[in-house]
């Protein structure tokens, strides 16, 4: 009797854990820290099993914690999409990742305040964002190779975040290849208006959580029902070989940018399929829809979170784009 309703409560609170992200060093942590918060804890196998785990879940789990990097929460997400349960499932991000640039944002510090976090942090309902049938939570950038991905050092990854894959496609291919694009964005609730970009990128960065103003990256508003969208034209003379070069492709004050708030848009080859990042996983396509999804995601997030980080000093986005 009171061993059925244990393991009822159990399966309440389900953990996916990733072994083999970061350093591979936080595993026992995470299983005796989850064990102590009552969540029965699945451990991934392989590349597939994160999404599978969460999908089989969500129906019964009120919440799924995510143990690993950005791409772990990813497949979490999408599994829980999967199953149709994002209204009815809370999300923890349990950081054991190299970068942990999600966990960051929300101010998650480390294993243990990751789980005090889930007993006694707010919760907050976030935007999430589609690309095609693929859910991503922080960035989708397109111009990356599936080669260059693979090969991204943690080193960089940690140092750079998703701009070390930028730096890493740059650096396999040598000579870069520029893509050409039409993006699409469409109209937005605050007198954003639809406009169409057509022209040769590098790149095309797209972030709902996820600011891209130089080498570092900033946290957009994750509760504004838009996508921030970062297009960088091929410009012949870039070398992009250090993070210097890379502050100054993104910098406010580059010439090569075009800066975009929309809650859609669509991104559009006019040659060969493009590979994407979507939280670093790859897909390869010709055409991207990309949309947000409003308030979608219910996290518990820690203190620091301000679901509005321009009110302070930062940059309005806007003004810079000046088109
Ligand atoms: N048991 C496993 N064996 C091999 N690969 C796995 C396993 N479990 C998950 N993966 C792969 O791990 C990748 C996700 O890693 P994740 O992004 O969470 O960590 P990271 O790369 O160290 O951190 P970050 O993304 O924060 O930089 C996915 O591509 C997934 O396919």
């Amino acid at each position: 009797m009171h061993c059925s309703m244990s393991s009822d409560e159990a399966s309440d609170r389900v953990l996916v854990l990733n072994p083999v992200s970061g350093s591979g060093e936080h595993v026992d942590d995470v299983v005796e820290l989850a064990g102590g918060h009552g969540f029965e804890i699945r451990k991934t196998e392989e590349a597939g099993d994160a999404t599978r785990f969460a999908r089989d879940a969500a129906p019964d789990a009120n919440l799924i914690a995510a143990a690993g990097g950005d791409g772990t929460l990813n497949a979490v997400v999408n599994g829980i999409a999967a199953a149709n349960a994002l209204e009815t499932t809370t999300v923890a991000v349990v950081p054991a990742g190299t970068g942990n640039n999600f966990a960051a944002n929300i101010d998650i510090r480390g294993l243990e305040h990751a789980f005090t976090v889930i007993e006694d942090g707010r919760r907050r309902t976030i935007d999430i964002a589609t690309a095609n049938d693929r859910v991503f939570v922080n960035s989708c950038v397109g111009g990356i190779t599936a080669e260059a991905s693979s090969e991204t050092t943690t080193e960089s990854k940690a140092e750079l975040g998703v701009l070390a894959y930028v730096k890493n496609t740059f650096e396999t291919v040598g000579e870069f290849d520029s893509l050409p694009l039409r993006v699409e964005t469409a109209a937005g609730p605050n007198g954003e208006t639809a406009q169409a970009w057509e022209g040769e990128a590098l790149f095309v960065l797209i972030g709902n959580c996820r600011r891209f103003t130089g080498a570092r990256t900033a946290q957009a508003n994750v509760e504004d029902g838009l996508l921030e969208v970062t297009i960088v034209e091929d410009a012949a003379t870039t070398n992009l070989v250090s993070g210097a070069a890379l502050e100054g492709l993104f910098g406010r004050d580059s010439t090569h940018i075009v800066r975009r708030r929309t809650p859609s848009l669509a991104i559009e080859s006019r040659e060969d399929s493009v590979e994407y990042s979507l939280d670093g996983e790859m897909l390869k396509t010709e055409t991207l829809h990309l949309e947000t999804k409003s308030e979608t995601l219910t996290i518990p997030v820690g203190d620091g979170y301000q679901p509005d980080p321009d009110e302070g000093e930062l940059w309005p986005l806007e003004t810079s784009a000046g088109q």
